[in-house]
């Protein structure tokens, strides 16, 4: 887990400009999800008669998307005794988590503590907002929809919005496009490398948290432009900016 222990590296920001709009990440950001994702993938594995995957290996599977979680844990489940790969358990286990997912979206999940505050922080200083997961888009929007955040954001875009996911910088570039904010005014706001990485090639100003998951690594090690542990930290620190 990527969780921080103490202080984290970066409470301030190295921005020079206010960014005049947030695009959040949202698994691991706004939204802790490896309960359902472990609910999921568990009924799934259970169909393929195999062995239920602990919470923290999940969450080092967590963050580029569906494709690669389901792919992620047929690897780390496979039978020791496994002959050649079979070319249908993909689309087998595909379809079995997608069935166990959609019901369960959202019950085994809680909003990180201060995730409304900041929210309502950022929209209060004018900025706005987008979300851009690589959860597919319907998943998002049924899930901000399930925890009453879906109100704050005026786009939400998933990792089938478009041709290629985070880190890839096109979806970050196409989400500035339709909140009509320049990169260089565009604050992403993420958990992961993934997040910082699609920033980074976007030309778009990176904040991290400091609780989320991070592929499994010390999130305070990746290059960002602030790392904060909590959303009304980030809100502060942003001001200070503005000043
Ligand atoms: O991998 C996922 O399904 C979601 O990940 P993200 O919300 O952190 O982009
Ligand atoms: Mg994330």
């Amino acid at each position: 887990m990527s969780r921080l222990s103490g202080a984290s590296v970066l409470q301030s920001f190295k921005l020079t400009h206010p960014p005049r709009a947030c695009v959040l990440d949202l698994d691991g950001t706004l939204v802790d999800t490896l309960g359902d994702f472990e609910v999921a993938l568990a009924a799934m594995l259970r169909q393929l008669g195999r062995d239920a995957l602990p919470r923290a290996a999940i969450a080092c599977m967590v963050g580029k998307g569906s494709e690669h979680l389901v792919e992620a844990a047929l690897q780390a489940t496979q039978p020791a005794q496994a002959g050649d790969a079979d070319p249908a358990l993909f689309d087998r286990a595909w379809q079995l988590y997608q069935d166990a997912y959609g019901p369960i979206n959202g019950r085994h999940s809680r909003v990180y503590p201060g995730v409304v505050d900041g929210l309502r922080a950022l929209r209060a200083r004018g900025l706005a907002l987008a979300v851009l997961t690589n959860k597919p888009r319907v998943h998002a929007q049924a899930l901000l929809a399930a925890k009453r955040l879906d109100g704050y954001f005026s786009q939400v875009f998933g990792g089938d919005s478009f041709a290629r996911k985070k880190p890839d910088p096109l979806p970050l570039l196409q989400t500035c496009r339709a909140l009509a904010t320049p990169p260089a005014a565009t604050l992403m706001i993420g958990d992961s490398s993934n997040d910082a990485a699609a920033a980074r090639a976007a030309g778009c100003p990176v904040a991290l948290l400091s609780y989320g998951y991070n592929h499994g690594q010390p999130v305070g090690e990746v290059d960002a432009d602030g790392c904060f542990d909590s959303l009304p930290e980030l809100a502060a620190a942003l001001a200070r900016v503005s000043a």
